[in-house]
C-alpha cells in the first residue's frame, strides 16, 4: 500500500527521509493505508492531548524515526526520564546524557535575573546582570559579586542576596565550561537529555542553550545533519527563561534548517506564536475548554468542521493537521520499537504484588496456591508419600 507523507508538498515517498508514523484510521477503528512525516525539511511540530493519551509515546515513534534517518540529529529533552529506552534499539545509535550540562555564558546576560528567579530592575537583579555581562563562567560571576567594583555602590546586603542566588543556582550543577555543544548534539544517532533530577530553572536554562546552541551552529554553517529538537512538557519551556530560543527556532529556523516538537497537555499555555507558526499539529485527545479552544482559534480555514468536531478519543489515535498539504488526517500512532518509559504505575498491579506477599508465611514459605495444588495432585493421583 503506498506510504502517505504529510508535511511534504508532493506527497512523494522516495523524496527525502520520512517518520514512518502509524496508519490512517478508518470511521470504523480499521487501519488504512501508512502514514509518514517528512523528516527531508524542517519542521515545526506540536503534539498536544490530555495526560495519558500517547504525547510522550508519539514524540518517543518520531524520536525513533529521526535516529534511523540520514542526515538529521534528534535531541530529546526529556523531564521525566521517559526516554531512555531509545538506547535499546538494534537499528540506530542513541545516548542518555545523564547530567547534562552547558557553558553559563551560553545564557544571555539579560536572562540572568529571571534565571535565578529575580527582578532584572531590581539592585540584586542588576547585580547579577552585571556580572554575567563581566565575566563567562557561574564561577567568575560569583567571584565578581564577591568583590563588587568600586563604582557599582552595591550595598552588603544586596551583594549578600546575589551571592546567595548565584550559590543556588551553582548548585543546579548544570554549568560547566565544558558544557555541551552543537557539534557534540549534532553526531549520528539520538541524543537524551535527561532533565528529570532537575527543577524547572536548570531545566530552562538546558534547553535555551542547546536550543540557542544548535540554531547558531546551523547559521555558521558549523554542524552539517539538521538539528531536530523534541521537547516533552513544552509548555514548562514557552513560560521560562528558554522561550525566546524556543521562540527564534519556531520563526527563524526553517532557514538554517532547525526543526522543534513541541510536545504539551496545555496548549492553552503555549504562546500564539507555537500554534500559529506550527506546520504540523499532532492532536490526541483533548476534553479542556481552554485547551480545545487555544487549538480551535488556530484551525485553519481548510478543516471546515473544525479541530474540536474531530477529537480522537483513545490512547493513540491522533488528528494530524498538516499546513503544507492543508489537509487534516485521522491517524493511528504505530506502535514503539524502543521501550517506552512513561507507563502510569497502576494500584492493581500492586495489588497483585500484595496478595502474592499474602500467600507466604510468616517464615517466607510458600502456602498458596503453587504447593497446595503439587499436593493435590499428587493426593488425587493417589501416590504414597514417605513419611
Ligand atoms: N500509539 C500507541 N500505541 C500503543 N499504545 C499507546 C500509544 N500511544 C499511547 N499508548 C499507551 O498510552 C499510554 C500513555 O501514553 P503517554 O505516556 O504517551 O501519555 P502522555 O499523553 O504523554 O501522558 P503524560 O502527560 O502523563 O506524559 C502509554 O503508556 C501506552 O501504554
Amino acid at each position: 500500500m503506498k506510504t502517505d507523507v504529510l508535511g511534504r508538498r508532493d506527497g512523494d515517498a522516495d523524496a527525502g527521509p520520512l517518520a514512518r508514523l502509524g496508519h490512517h484510521r478508518a470511521r470504523d477503528g480499521s487501519d488504512g493505508a501508512p502514514v509518514a512525516l517528512d523528516l527531508d525539511r524542517p519542521h515545526a511540530a506540536l503534539v498536544v492531548g490530555k495526560r495519558g493519551y500517547g504525547k510522550s509515546y508519539t514524540l518517543g515513534v518520531l524520536a525513533e524515526e529521526a535516529a534511523r534517518a540520514p542526515g538529521v540529529a534528534p535531541v530529546v529533552v526529556d523531564p521525566m526520564g521517559v526516554f531512555s529506552g531509545l538506547t535499546e534499539s538494534a537499528t540506530f545509535a542513541a545516548e542518555v546524557i545523564q547530567h547534562p550540562t552547558v557553558r553559563a555564558d551560553a545564557i544571555p546576560p539579560a536572562a540572568w535575573p529571571a534565571l535565578v528567579g529575580t527582578d532584572p530592575d531590581s539592585p540584586v537583579g542588576s547585580t547579577v546582570w552585571r556580572a554575567a555581562s563581566e565575566t563567562g563562567t557561574l564561577s567568575a560571576m560569583r567571584a565578581f559579586v564577591d568583590v563588587p567594583p568600586e563604582d557599582s555602590r552595591v550595598g552588603p546586603e544586596t551583594t549578600r542576596a546575589a551571592q546567595n542566588r548565584l550559590r543556588r543556582a551553582d548548585s543546579w550543577g548544570v554549568f560547566d565550561p565544558d558544557g555541551l555543544d552543537a557539534s557534540a548534539l549534532c553526531g549520528p544517532g539520538a541524543t537524551v537529555l535527561d532533565c528529570s533530577a532537575l527543577d524547572p530553572a536548570p531545566t530552562n536554562a538546558v534547553v535555551y542553550a542547546v536550543a540557542r546552541s544548535l540554531y547558531d551552529a546551523r547559521v555558521r554553517g558549523a554542524v552539517e545533519r539538521l538539528p531536530w529538537l523534541f521537547l516533552d512538557e513544552a509548555h514548562v519551556f514557552f513560560d521560562g527563561v528558554a522561550a525566546p530560543a524556543l521562540r527564534a527556532i519556531l520563526t527563524r529556523g526553517r532557514a538554517p534548517g532547525v526543526s522543534l516538537v513541541a510536545a504539551t497537555q496545555r496548549p492553552s499555555a503555549l504562546p500564539d506564536v507555537a500554534l500559529s507558526q506550527s506546520d504540523l499539529r499532532m492532536v490526541h485527545r483533548l476534553t479542556a475548554g481552554p485547551d480545545v479552544r487555544a487549538l480551535t482559534a488556530a484551525d485553519p480555514t481548510y478543516l471546515s468542521a473544525g479541530v474540536a468536531t474531530r477529537l480522537p478519543t483513545r490512547p493513540g489515535d491522533v488528528l494530524v493537521v498538516d499546513d503544507t498539504a492543508e489537509a487534516a488526517y485521522d491517524v493511528r500512532v504505530r506502535t514503539r520499537g524502543t521501550p517506552h518509559g512513561g507507563e502510569s504505575p497502576r494500584a492493581s498491579a500492586v495489588a497483585a504484588d500484595d496478595t502474592g506477599d499474602a500467600d507466604r508465611s510468616a517464615d517466607g514459605r510458600d502456602t498458596g496456591d503453587e504447593a497446595g495444588d503439587a499436593a493435590r495432585t499428587a493426593d488425587s493421583a493417589g501416590t504414597e508419600t514417605a513419611e
